[in-house]
């Protein structure tokens, strides 16, 4: 795992979107062999997101030949609900770069067979080949996506029921009315992130504290999901100051002597 610690949200950001736009024009994807992306929701990726559309509009980067995988969304949430993934990532993302809409994959959570919404999810990406890049956020309770404590870290595409930690604070999008947040998600598994090619967290402020120190200073464990990613032969975490407020002197050093080069 590389750590990159940065000392503020707009570096974090910066830094993950400069690493994203890289990924995608080294791979100099055509229609035949696209980018394949996939794609968080969340405060944490606003900045990464805008500073993805900033190179877009600079012309430093063009989406024609990326094809995006979300991560997951709510059930039952109708879909054009301002709070809805896909009412996110339009107008977070995709509205303001030139990603073709058929490109754009989000699961439908309001599918009439939930289950087989997830199984053709999964059977997609491994139709486009694989997810070359995940990007991803951390729930302060330590989860990827919407894998709450106890997803197995080899699931794949599925149903989850959200934690009452997750419920309360995702609460925030919905006026702070705990009765309007929904309470199931459909969501990528621990599985799907680990096959990608690479993954990309970032992760920010101080209320992500505890959850960096699972996920970097602990052990492996179904109960902080991201923590799988020690297991990745290629996964990258960057993160801010407030972020590392828990963890290890010890831990804190090295990752920052090995990034400057101290080492
Ligand atoms: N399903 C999403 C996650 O993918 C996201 O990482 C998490 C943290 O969100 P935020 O970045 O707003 O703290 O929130 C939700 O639960």
């Amino acid at each position: 795992m590389r750590v990159i610690i940065e000392p503020n949200y707009e570096s974090m950001s910066k830094w993950a979107a400069n690493y994203v736009a890289n990924r995608i024009k080294e791979a100099t994807p055509t229609p035949e062999k696209p980018f394949k992306l996939g794609c968080p929701t969340g405060s944490s990726p606003l900045g990464l997101y805008k500073e993805l559309v900033k190179k877009y509009e600079a012309g430093e980067i063009s989406f024609q030949n990326v094809i995006t995988f979300n991560m997951d969304e709510y059930v039952h949430l109708p879909e054009d609900h301002p709070e809805s993934y896909h009412s996110f990532m339009w107008n977070n993302f995709f509205s303001h770069i030139d990603i073709k809409k058929e490109n754009v994959h989000i699961l439908n959570g309001n599918a009439e067979d939930l289950i087989k919404e997830c199984e053709e999810y999964e059977a997609a990406i491994e139709a486009a080949g694989g997810i070359d890049l995940f990007m991803g956020g951390v729930g302060p309770d330590g989860h990827l996506a919407f894998n709450e404590l106890g997803s197995s870290l080899a699931s794949k595409t599925r149903i989850k029921t959200l934690t009452t930690d997750t419920i309360i604070a995702n609460s925030r999008f919905f006026g702070g009315d705990l009765s309007l947040v929904p309470t199931q998600a459909l969501t990528v598994g621990i599985g799907t992130v680990m096959a990608a090619k690479e993954v990309l967290l970032v992760c920010n402020g101080h209320h992500k504290a505890r959850a960096l120190r699972h996920i970097i200073d602990g052990s492996i464990s179904h109960k902080w999901t991201a923590s799988a990613l020690q297991m990745h032969p290629h996964s990258i975490v960057v993160c801010d100051e407030a972020a590392c407020d828990e963890l290890s002197l010890a831990t804190y050093k090295y990752y920052l002597d090995k990034e400057r080069g101290n080492l």
